[in-house]
């Protein structure tokens, strides 16, 4: 059981009241000795982060919106100290992606319980990347949805921002280099992910990102025209949605350790929802990167139930 841990709180994170929210965590950590430090304008979560690993706390515990809860992680990537995810922002891509519950009650019953897991995270042009890196499209879609249209919107600011993005897509040449391959290809979309959300659809190509593998995954995304982009987007969603890996000629995918990208024209780049600049890119994964607490899943469903039946024999073949 956890008995100590500093609380990094964004206090203007998502929608709700923020001081309705940091009573909740107090009351339900409240067997934990909590040290509560909340985010400001000029002093950021990657900030108080590090300060709690200089300060050697046992566990880091971030809340706020995925802005908050990447730069607490990569603060502590390396440092063997674990990090507790409580989301409140508008959506919620880390948890959901890490399969940590989007609930406050949830994600406190997640850090009471105490289990904790080793993940792979990312380096993306020397900067930490715990979920993915989107190359045109997504970034395209990123920028467009902003602060006002979030506060106003919610969820559905992203999805206005997707189809606006849509309208102005073009495809560009790319060149992607893993550790053994250098494959040239056009692409209007290229997403290299360690983990994501469901959401996010354009890193669903292979459905199903192992987050402990030591491999990064590649989705290409290549349609022809809008009507092509819209169904592809659509069947991407389904992928993810069905765990079946997706089979359209306008869709690839591929895993490797790492991927340099160069694109002709630039483009422009968003790692873990913050544009950082424009191609090329340069990606390694950092096996085991980072500690996090996870829920104790239910064992899963067998896959066999035989007895009850009336009269059963079951004989083993030699
Ligand atoms: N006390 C504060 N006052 C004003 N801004 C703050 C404060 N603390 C943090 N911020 C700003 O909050 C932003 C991070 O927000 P975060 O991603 O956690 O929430 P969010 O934007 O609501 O999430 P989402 O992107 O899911 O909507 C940073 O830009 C940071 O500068």
């Amino acid at each position: 059981m956890l008995r100590s841990a500093r609380l990094i709180f964004n206090p203007i994170a998502g929608q709700s009241d923020p001081d309705l929210d940091l009573e909740q965590i107090r009351s339900l950590l409240a067997d934990i000795d909590l040290e509560i430090v909340q985010t400001t304008l000029e002093v950021g979560a990657d900030e108080l982060a590090r300060q709690a690993v200089e300060h050697g706390v046992d566990a880091v515990i971030a809340s706020g919106g995925d802005g908050t809860l990447s730069a607490a992680a990569n603060a502590l990537i390396g440092t063997n100290i674990p990090l507790g995810i409580i989301a409140r922002g508008t959506a919620n891509a880390f948890a959901n992606a890490l399969g940590i519950p989007t609930t406050i009650e949830g994600a406190c019953e997640t850090i009471l319980q105490g289990q904790i897991k080793t993940v792979d995270v990312a380096s993306c042009n020397n900067q930490p990347m715990v979920l993915l890196a989107g190359i045109g499209f997504e970034a395209e879609a990123v920028e467009l949805a902003d602060r006002e249209a979030k506060n106003r919107f919610g969820m559905l600011a992203y999805v206005m921002a997707g189809f606006q993005a849509l309208r102005n897509m073009k495809r560009f040449e790319s060149h992607i280099e893993t550790e053994d391959r250098i494959i040239s290809v056009e692409a209007c979309a290229l997403t290299v992910a360690n983990a994501a959300p469901p959401t996010s659809v354009l890193a669903q190509g292979p459905a199903g990102l192992v987050i402990d593998d030591g491999l990064l995954d590649l989705t290409i995304v290549a349609p022809a025209n809008k009507a092509g982009a819209i169904a592809a987007t659509y069947h991407l969603f389904q992928s993810a949605l069905s765990g079946n890996p997706t089979d359209r000629d306008d869709i690839g995918y591929l895993r490797a350790k790492q991927f340099k990208i160069t694109t002709e024209p630039p483009q422009k780049v968003v790692v873990d929802g913050e544009m950082i600049g424009t191609t090329p890119i340069n990606i390694q994964c950092i096996p085991a990167g980072l500690t996090i607490f996870v829920p104790i899943l239910e064992e899963a469903a067998p896959s066999e139930k035989l007895e009850g039946l009336p009269h059963l024999v079951i004989e083993t073949k030699d």
